[in-house]
């Protein structure tokens, strides 16, 4: 066969993310759609409207999403890969479905998703796949062709991933008073899910007590502790710590929060506190919220210096990862066995996830997997 390109056998990529209000109109249907049927508490709702409403209604993630989106076609381009990228949210406008529409309206038919969010767990992976499973009921409804639809490996041991967050965690350090650098610890922060999510995260048989989202997170921690501590010589403590809990208070999600842990360090004596926020792609709310404002508060109501490291976002090192991992999994659809980078640990992710991955409280069809009804 001569001259096929390197993405075949894909003729698309799908940007899939979550989407964010544009404008205070925007807050309330926002968050109903983000939290039609998950049964979360009335006053968090209120609550976190009114972190949207201090940022004049406007999320900073769709700008994000369209910054990454440039990044991404930028990258493409400079390699001389003809793969048009797409863009979807499950919450907001594009949504999926749409793009879904468009996409095959102008020919596509095999498309490789990439989500922003780079670990297993319900609510960064298999969500995601119910969304797609639901946009193909749609355009099957429609009667019109339905693509075939893939999602590349979660991506967050890949260097183009970690790289990035070492660089930022080094520079935030950096931004430190001279005095309390040395003794600053490292607190990596997550978005916290409930706990039954999180034992039962990734593959079944994989990771063991615990499950992927946690055990992941740990990798990338250790990691990124590891670069810094070669790098500034200092063997500085670390913790996981998580962020932005929101369901009823008697169901348990993971713990500790942020801003109890700045205050259990403090009272332990720590100087300082560098914040580095592995669970988030970009800096969208909850990173400006919950971090930027609600736990710097906090620590400056402790007396306690802290840093934030800045998010991937879209550095071209993370653009020009994507663009590995679109040629690698298109090798592998092709038959062949492409090399696969990681980091740490773990090792490189699935390409499928199978069945019973991540599994929802009450199952729904989701494509992109072992289990989907799509072909
Ligand atoms: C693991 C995870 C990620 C990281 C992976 C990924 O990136 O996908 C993530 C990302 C995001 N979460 C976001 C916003 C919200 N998440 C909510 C609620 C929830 N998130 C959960 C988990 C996660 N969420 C969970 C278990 C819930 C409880 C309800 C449910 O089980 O569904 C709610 C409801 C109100 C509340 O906070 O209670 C909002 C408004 C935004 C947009 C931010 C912006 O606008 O800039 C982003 C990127
Ligand atoms: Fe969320």
């Amino acid at each position: 066969m001569p001259d096929q390109p390197a993405h075949a056998p894909y003729d698309a990529l799908l940007l899939l993310s979550f989407g964010g209000p544009e404008g205070p109109d925007d807050v309330v249907p926002f968050l109903e759609n983000v939290t039609r049927g998950r049964g979360i508490p009335r006053e968090r709702l209120k609550e976190v409207g009114q972190h949207y409403f201090l940022f004049g209604g406007v999320s900073p993630i769709n700008d994000q999403n369209r910054e990454l989106l440039a990044a991404l076609r930028a990258e493409f381009t400079a390699h001389g890969l003809d793969l048009p990228v797409y863009w979807g949210n499950r919450n907001w406008a594009p949504y999926l479905t749409d793009t879904l529409r468009q996409l095959v309206a102008d020919g596509h038919r095999r498309v490789l998703t990439l989500a922003t969010s780079a670990y297993a767990s319900y609510s960064g992976c298999r969500q995601y796949r119910e969304n797609l499973a639901d946009a193909l009921a749609a355009l099957e409804a429609e009667g019109l062709p339905l693509p075939r639809v893939d999602k590349l490996r979660h991506y967050f041991n890949h260097p183009g991933f970690v790289g990035p967050m070492v660089e930022a965690a080094l520079a935030a350090l950096a931004g430190l008073p001279a005095d309390v650098r040395d003794g600053a610890q490292l607190a990596f922060t997550t978005h916290s899910i409930p706990t039954a999510a999180a034992d039962t995260s990734g593959p079944a048989e994989a990771h063991g007590d615990g499950g992927a989202y946690v055990a992941q997170h740990l990798d990338v921690a250790r990691t990124i502790a590891d670069a810094v501590r070669k790098e500034t010589g200092v063997d500085r403590p670390w913790h996981l710590v998580y962020q932005s809990r929101s369901g009823a208070p008697h169901i348990p999600w993971l713990e500790p929060d942020i801003c109890d842990h700045l205050e259990a360090v403090h009272a332990e004596g720590a100087p300082a506190v560098v914040m580095v926020p592995i669970g988030f792609v970009s800096d969208h709310m909850e990173v400006k919220y919950d971090l930027d404002t609600e736990a710097t508060a906090k620590a400056a109501e402790l007396g306690l210096p802290v840093a934030r490291a800045a998010t991937v976002g879209a550095d071209p090192r993370f653009a020009a990862a994507v663009r590995e991992l679109v040629l690698e999994r298109a090798a592998a659809e092709r038959g062949a066995r492409p090399e696969r980078c990681a980091l740490g640990a773990l090792g490189p992710s699935h390409d499928l996830c199978p069945v019973g991955c991540c599994p929802a409280r009450a199952p729904r069809p989701a494509a992109a997997g072992a289990d989907s009804p799509y072909a």
